[in-house]
């Protein structure tokens, strides 16, 4: 497998403190993993410096090899020594550093965004899409991990991806992707979803027998759907519902969708705001190839994702390196380790005991520009087997 350095490799002097640590295996401390009140800051920053060289460089299946340019005397011997290491080859082809400038425009001049969402026109992940990028191509896939390939390939900008429902909670597939992928999170989008009784022109819902969504949008329908005495039936999203009742022309089947959807595919309104938490809020994520620079200008969120040893207390050491220098957590999540369900604890007086092995998921409220925030994970790193940062991006605080 060849090695690429991918754009994000010029911007590491810029972002020297913000980014994620990865397989921190081998450079746990043997020393003090008990918790307290301070850190070695050297300690702090020779982990950030061993996370850049671990970014620096993505292994890619499909290289393409850069023209070399010779347009100074010096040229072709740069060339060649760039190349013999395997980086870029010619230096005035790498991207420019990344400015705050750019931070502020990728928020504002959207016009060329392209941003990839599961589902078909009118699916809520594609009104989540337009809400962070107004006027951006929403580019659609027919299942989430095609939209995370989309991004990777440079077929689009971004992805966008439901994480969790106020109502349905976490949409655990989506953890897992988060981590099997590395793309990084550089925005979230909080959306309140008010979901329609779509049916054919005409019908009333009392003569519905069967309604088609995405199964997120069943769930939160759940009390309504039950009081019609109607069939659920999963679909893959709730535009892609709408559809199929448009287009099978079933009268006493409806969909769980959006009024977008309706409108889209021609279909009626048989009720509204059918969810059973009338603040039924889904929070996005944009994912992006590259992290965005964190700030201190506005109120920032990081996302990390880790392991532990097996022991008592040792979630509650992990989570008290955020509560000791006074940073909110809004999420923590768990997750299996597919690939290690089961960990091994050989104790030789008791024979040996099998553990679930979990991933823990948490996003808490501070920028990866703040020292606190950077002295935090320093901390964690200590008795974290595997420590990696997410993204770092503002706060969703509209609604
Ligand atoms: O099916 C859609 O329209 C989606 O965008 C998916 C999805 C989800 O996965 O949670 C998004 C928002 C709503 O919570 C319901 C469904």
């Amino acid at each position: 497998m060849a090695l690429k350095a991918v754009p994000i490799w010029v911007c590491v002097n810029h972002i020297r403190t913000q980014l994620g640590f990865t397989d921190l295996g081998s450079r746990r401390s043997g020393s003090d993993s008990n918790l307290r009140f301070g850190v070695d800051k050297s300690r702090e920053w020779e982990c950030c410096g061993m996370v850049l060289s671990q970014r620096a460089i993505t292994p890619v299946e499909d290289e393409k090899p850069l023209a070399p340019r010779f347009d100074s005397p010096g040229g072709a011997d740069q060339t060649q020594i760039t190349e013999s290491r395997g980086f870029h080859r010619d230096l005035n082809s790498l991207p420019r550093p990344l400015s705050a400038t750019d931070l502020s425009s990728s928020t504002s001049d959207c016009s060329k965004v392209r941003v990839a969402y599961q589902g078909i026109p009118g699916a809520y992940s594609e009104t989540a899409a337009l809400k962070a990028y107004p006027n951006c191509e929403t580019v659609p896939c027919d299942q989430f991990e095609a939209a995370f390939k989309a991004v990777e390939l440079w077929l689009v900008d971004k992805a966008v991806l439901p994480i969790e429902n106020s109502v349905g909670g976490s949409i655990h597939r989506n953890y897992d992707l988060l981590l099997r992928h590395r793309l990084h999170i550089v925005r979230e989008v909080q959306m309140v979803v008010n979901h329609c009784l779509l049916g054919l022109h005409g019908v009333r819902k009392e003569e519905l027998k069967c309604v088609l969504s995405h199964p997120q949008a069943l769930a939160q329908c759940e009390m309504t759907l039950h009081n019609l005495g109607v069939v659920k039936v999963n679909a893959d999203d709730t535009a892609g519902a709408a559809q199929i009742v448009a287009t099978d022309g079933i009268r006493d089947t409806g969909a769980v969708a959006s009024a977008r959807a309706a409108e889209i595919y021609g279909l009626d309104i048989l009720a509204e705001r059918i969810q059973d938490d009338c603040d039924n809020i889904t929070r996005f994520l944009i994912l992006a190839r590259e992290p965005i620079i964190p700030g201190t200008d506005r109120p920032y969120k990081t996302s990390i994702v880790f392991t532990l040893e097996e022991g008592p207390g040792v979630l509650f050491k992990a989570l008290a390196v955020f509560a000791l220098r006074g940073i909110n957590l809004t999420k923590i999540e768990s997750r299996p380790q597919k690939k290690h369900p089961l960990r091994v604890v050989d104790d030789s007086n008791k024979g040996s005991a099998r553990y679930f092995d979990y991933l823990f998921y948490i996003d808490f409220e501070a920028s990866m520009a703040e020292p606190r925030a950077q002295y935090a994970l320093g901390h964690l790193q200590e008795f974290a087997r595997f420590l990696r940062v997410l993204g770092c991006f503002p706060m969703d605080t509209a609604l």
